[in-house]
């Protein structure tokens, strides 16, 4: 455990938001010994490191978000199970849902933006940018424009691996910065993705592989020669290569979550570079 503040490649905690303008990391759990704020035993006598470090202000915002994301997302879950009871199919279920599906993960660019980028919390900012930016890809650029796809299966898989994966990410955001972090929030954000990760990630690739035929037909988001900027774009190979960049991208983004697991729920101290 190093002393406070003195984390090797990364900048002197905030105290405040208003100070910081987002400018520096807060400390995490592993660093100061106080397991993050969370509070399992409950006999905790001062305020935790993290509430510390932090600063009311940012503490307050950052609370907000996180039960405003829980909320909306649970909104979803709910929403999708009515869906799926009253009328039997998965077709037509993300009709249904696509305004809050559209909404609350397009809020989560505030967690690169804001949160990552500058420094609000330690998190990485690469890990953030593939993670936000594949599913905002996702959500506009595949599932909102190619009607054609949206009553797949795989839209159903990834749907539900993403729900249930930020309901329980950010419960456990805001019970950590309650103090009061039930072991089974920590243990489920540490262990649903193991399996909850592959299944969404088959599911995009399921459905962006379902969009090549539509994405070829019609030559959508494509820009063809001879054209007066003398630029060509072709979605459909984009596609292509945006669908190979899982084979490199997705075990990093897996491996880092194994070793979040480690560090978290197994106390290991790993030492990571900075980004
Ligand atoms: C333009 C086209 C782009 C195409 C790219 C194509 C390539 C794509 C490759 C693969 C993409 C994957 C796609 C993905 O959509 C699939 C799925 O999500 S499927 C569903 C399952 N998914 C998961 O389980 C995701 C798991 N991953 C993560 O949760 C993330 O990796 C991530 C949240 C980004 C990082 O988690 P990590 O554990 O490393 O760090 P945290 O950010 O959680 O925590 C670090 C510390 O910061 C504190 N923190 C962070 N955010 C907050 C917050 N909002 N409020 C309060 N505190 C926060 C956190 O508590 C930690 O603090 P401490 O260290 O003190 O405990």
């Amino acid at each position: 455990h190093a002393p406070d503040g003195a984390i090797p490649g990364r900048a002197p905690p905030p105290l405040a938001l208003s100070e910081a303008r987002c400018a520096a990391p807060m400390a995490s759990s592993e660093e100061d010994g106080t397991n993050g704020g969370a509070s399992e035993a409950g006999d905790e006598k001062e305020p935790s490191g993290r509430r510390r470090r932090l600063g009311l202000a940012a503490t307050a915002w950052l609370t907000f978000y996180n039960i405003a994301m829980t909320a909306g997302w649970l909104v979803l879950a709910i929403a999708m199970v009515r869906f799926y009871m009253e009328k039997g199919t998965h077709r037509g279920l993300y009709k249904s849902i696509q305004k809050t599906l559209k909404f609350f993960q397009t809020v989560a660019l505030i967690e690169l933006t804001c949160f990552s980028l500058q420094g609000i919390v330690p998190t990485s900012v690469l890990v953030t940018g593939v993670q936000v930016s594949s599913r905002i890809f996702m959500v506009w650029l595949i599932t909102h424009s190619i009607k054609p796809i949206q009553n797949e299966e795989s839209v159903v898989l990834f749907l539900v691996s993403w729900t249930v994966t930020e309901i329980t990410r950010y419960s456990f955001y805001t019970f950590s910065l309650l103090d009061h972090l039930p072991y089974f929030v920590k243990w489920a954000r540490y262990n649903f993705f193991i399996i909850l990760y592959p299944v969404g990630v088959a599911g995009e690739l399921l459905t962006i592989y379902a969009a090549l035929p539509y994405v070829k037909k019609s030559g959508m988001f494509s820009i063809r020669l001879p054209n007066k900027y003398n630029v060509s774009f072709d979605y459909y190979y984009f596609l292509l290569i945006t669908m190979a960049s899982y084979i490199p991208l997705f075990p990093q983004l897996y491996f880092h979550m194994l070793r979040q697991r480690r560090k978290v729920l197994h106390g290991e101290v790993i030492v990571e570079k900075d980004d």
